[in-house]
């Protein structure tokens, strides 16, 4: 049973004010993967005192001292890899060789772009008479989900670190252990103490507390479109900055020119990747309409050869996260029937042979209509549903038809039309033919997916305000000036 019964504030293991626990259970085996604290609104006030008080000191740290901290952070996150994969599986129950290779390994990416962005961005900028510096934004609270725990947490608390910020994590009650390794790792680095603080919670007490809490300058928030709203209103009567990464329900365009089988195939394995519990899965397939019986055909071989079940079995899916999940996925599943939509692979319950735990049927629904709840709705399970489209247009207007607008997806050959779909997909993020994932590009939604980008230098922007001066450069800064302008390219 794995423990993490203490909270991390001012530089230190400090034990809960009140004793409240929250069992975190193994969605492989139904049985308690372990136990935490959960804290409340004084455990809160503590941590945000804390980050407050360091804040003085930590955000005027120069960039070599962060580029320093960074180089320990990461020297002390390697040899953690391993046990974060570990914790990973134990609590959102991701294959452990995912858990590894992509759940552990995404943290440690997202701190060297950090740490490689910090070493050359413009905090300051001198235009014309007016001297432009971009200031740590102050004290924030980082809130995140339990889908891709480790990504969430490193790709906001890396650009925090780096532009001067202090924090106080809150990660996802189902997912707290890994939270508590990445908090041991923050600790073996020494990273000062306050900088970064740690208090385990749910989103009503510890999430709330945060979002409307006075000393909190900015929230960055990554979880589903009703909490984050729910932070946007806590956080509105203090005007603090909120950043919202929310839900999805991306569009993936097979143009007619594409290998057919071969982009239903990896268009399947995409979306049950993760047991389906990715913001920017393509849960959308947009065919053309003449190629749907060839879609159907590669899309239940793709989804009838995943295979599926114990995370530490070698396989590619393991089960969803939790009880509740699993429940919302299979109703969704029965509604996608009662509304007409054809199933052509999975369904209702459990793979053939597994009785246990929240392992969901790699489920395919074709002849969707974009009105049908399947289409509308994020599922956040491994359940596709595949769309006709009758010409370029029409696949337009059903890709765009959503509130959400976190990816698209274009699958095809011609350049040309390529360039022009993705132009006209109304997305923060466009993947053309299965492009490998790029630290460095932006990553956040238009519309009801969010607002604000993470990852890379964009990331940076979240965290930083805008300082003009206007008039001379104050004294103190001309040699920054004269960096800075060294900087510029020649005119
Ligand atoms: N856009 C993205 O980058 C992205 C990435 C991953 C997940 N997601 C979304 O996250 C959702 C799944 O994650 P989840 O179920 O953990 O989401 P969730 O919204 O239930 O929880 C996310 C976090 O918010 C906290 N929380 C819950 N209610 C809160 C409140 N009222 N105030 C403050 N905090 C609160 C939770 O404790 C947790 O830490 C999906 O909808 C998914 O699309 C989005």
């Amino acid at each position: 049973m794995r423990e993490s019964l203490q909270f991390y504030i001012d530089g230190a293991w400090v034990e809960p004010a009140a004793p409240k626990r929250w069992e975190v259970i193994n969605p492989a085996t139904e049985q308690p993967a372990g136990v935490i604290a959960l804290g409340d609104q004084t455990d809160v006030d503590r941590a945000v005192a804390a980050a407050k008080k360091a804040f003085r000191s930590f955000s005027r740290t120069s960039r070599q001292e962060r580029i320093e901290m960074f180089e320990s952070i990461i020297a002390a996150y390697r040899p953690r890899r391993k046990d974060l994969a570990e914790a990973i599986t134990d609590e959102m129950g991701a294959p452990a060789e995912i858990a590894e290779n992509l759940h552990a390994l995404i943290g440690q990416i997202h701190l060297k772009t950090a740490m490689t962005v910090l070493k050359d961005y413009k905090f300051e900028q001198q235009r014309g008479t007016t001297w432009l510096m971009h200031e740590p934004i102050g004290v924030c609270a980082l809130i995140t989900p339990w889908n891709w725990p480790i990504n969430q947490i490193a790709a906001k608390v890396s650009p925090a670190l780096a532009c001067g910020c202090t924090m106080v994590l809150k990660a996802s009650e189902y997912s707290p252990f890994s939270a508590q390794i990445w908090t041991e790792i923050m600790h073996a680095a020494g990273v000062p103490a306050g900088v970064f603080n740690m208090v385990h919670g749910d989103g009503p007490t510890v999430g709330a507390a945060l979002s409307s809490h006075p000393d909190i300058d900015m929230v960055s928030f990554t979880g589903s479109t009703r909490a984050g709203i729910e932070v946007a209103r806590n956080a509105a009567p203090t005007i603090k900055r909120v950043h919202q990464e929310l839900g999805g329900k991306s569009a993936n365009i097979i143009l007619a020119d594409a290998d057919i089988a071969a982009a239903v195939t990896a268009g399947v394995k995409s979306v049950a990747h993760n047991s389906g519990q990715s913001c920017n899965a393509p849960t959308r397939m947009l065919v053309p309409a003449s190629k749907m019986a060839e879609a159907i055909v590669a899309a239940r071989a793709a989804a009838e050869g995943i295979m599926v079940g114990d995370p530490k079995a070698g396989v590619e899916v393991g089960p969803v996260v939790s009880k509740v999940q699993f429940d919302k996925i299979q109703g969704l599943i029965e509604k996608g029937m009662a509304e007409g939509a054809t199933l052509v692979a999975g369904g209702p319950g459990r793979p053939d042979g597994i009785d246990k735990g929240y392992f969901v049927r790699p489920t395919v629904f074709a002849d969707v209509k974009n009105d049908m709840t399947i289409a509308r709705e994020e599922i956040f399970g491994p359940v596709l549903s595949i769309l006709g489209y009758a010409d370029i247009e029409d696949a337009l207007e059903i890709a765009n038809d959503t509130p959400y607008g976190l990816a698209g997806y274009i699958q095809g050959t011609d350049p040309e039309v390529i360039a022009e779909v993705a132009s006209r997909m109304r997305a923060g993020q466009i993947i053309i033919n299965q492009a490998h994932p790029d630290p460095m590009a932006p990553f956040g939604g238009y519309k009801q997916s969010g607002n604000g980008r993470e990852w890379g230098d964009h990331a940076f922007e979240g965290f930083l305000e805008v300082k003009a001066m206007l008039g001379h450069p104050p004294r103190g800064t001309q040699e920054a000036v004269a960096r800075t302008e060294a900087l510029e390219p020649a005119k």
